[in-house]
């Protein structure tokens, strides 16, 4: 795959605080790249570093072959070739959807049949067909979205970048719409950098997740390799591991947490070898009321209904909480066990 875009060693402090501390990243063409990472890691700062709307401190962003941003310049973002779909569409009110489409075409003085063209083209590949004729305020959250896209498609861009294009959209207008876009992007071939902080829509459309967290790249992967191999805590975590264990004795890949011991799945411990916190998923864990392999003797404190399951909450004879799913509920007070898949018991150095 050609690369297209290499970000290399990005660093970027607003005052004295460091935002980005060293990225480096490299996007080929027509890959999806989604990245991921809490509140306040970076993600937006470094999309507007890509777009051209911030300046970066040190390093150099690299787009087809040339230099865009670097300590010294910052090429302008409509020199770019880069378009960008924002989180609340950004759509002109006082405009038709035809004219909110048309806008980056009339910047550059197409020519009117060659408008035409693309606006035709564009509206076949969204479906916006009864729709170019109205105003913003006339349209559904998911169709404004559409039309958020189809502006950016028109000019035939070299990137896309996205920054939280389905946050201001309901839950099952947003799981329609990131198959839509990975649909859409992957049919066309679009290169795509999309920044998220929703796990399952990176794993949707991404071809490569980075997960980022104070300013630097934690992990990059494909989604398969991030989701079952979570390099860090703080990756695990993210990426749905929430239930955690700590002070776990280890001794080759068996932990003993009081009287019960576990395997887990074979990792490289950094930092104190002795003792290790353990992270998996509810979802890795299945109750029984027999001692099975790999199982922790737990008590249930609580189970709370999901709609398709229930919650429930335990906690280990050292005092550990942590949740499981379960199709029936359990009552308070029940003893059980819980028996944990090894492939899916992480392990970290504390
Ligand atoms: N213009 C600015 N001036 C000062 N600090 C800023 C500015 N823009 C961002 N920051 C700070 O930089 C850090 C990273 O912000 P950024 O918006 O990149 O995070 P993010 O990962 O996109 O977060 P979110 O998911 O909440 O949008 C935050 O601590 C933020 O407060």
């Amino acid at each position: 795959m050609k690369t297209l875009m290499e970000l290399n060693n990005i660093q970027k402090s607003f005052g004295k605080t460091k935002v980005l501390t060293g990225v480096n990243l490299t996007i080929g063409e027509g890959e999806i790249v989604s990245v991921l990472g809490p509140s306040g890691c970076g993600k937006s700062t470094l999309l507007k570093i890509i777009a051209g709307i911030l300046p970066l401190d040190d390093g150099t962003v690299t787009l087809d072959g040339a230099v865009v941003s670097s300590s010294k310049q910052t090429l302008a973002t409509e020199k770019r070739n880069i378009n960008m779909v924002f989180q609340n569409f950004a759509l002109w009110p006082h405009m038709k959807v035809r004219d909110n489409i048309l806008f980056g075409l009339k910047i550059k003085k197409l020519d009117a049949k060659e408008m035409e063209t693309r606006l035709q083209e564009v509206v076949n590949l969204l479906h916006l067909d009864g729709l170019i004729d109205r105003y913003p305020a006339e349209l559904s959250g998911g169709q404004q979205q559409r039309i958020a896209i189809a502006r950016a498609l028109i000019t035939k861009p070299k990137v896309v970048l996205l920054d939280e294009p389905l946050c201001n959209l309901d839950i099952q207008l947003r799981i329609e719409m990131r198959t839509e876009m990975a649909y859409l992007f992957r049919s066309i071939g679009t290169t795509v950098f999309h920044v998220t902080h929703d796990p399952s829509e990176a794993f949707a459309m991404a071809d490569k997740i980075v997960v980022m967290n104070n300013g630097v790249i934690e992990q990059m992967d494909t989604p398969m390799d991030c989701y079952t191999n979570p390099k860090t805590q703080m990756v695990a975590g993210l990426l749905g591991a929430s239930n955690t264990i700590k002070g776990a004795k280890i001794n080759g890949n068996t932990a003993t947490i009081g009287s019960d011991t576990l395997s887990v799945r074979p990792f490289q411990v950094d930092g104190d070898t002795n003792t290790v916190t353990l992270r998996f998923r509810p979802e890795a864990c299945r109750w029984t009321t027999t001692k099975e392999d790999n199982a922790l003797s737990v008590t249930v404190l609580l189970s709370t209904f999901e709609g398709n399951c229930y919650r429930i909450k335990l906690q280990t004879a050292s005092g550990d909480e942590f949740c499981i799913l379960g199709q029936e509920m359990i009552a308070p007070n029940t003893n059980g066990y819980v028996s944990i898949d090894a492939n899916q018991l992480y392990a970290y150095g504390q």
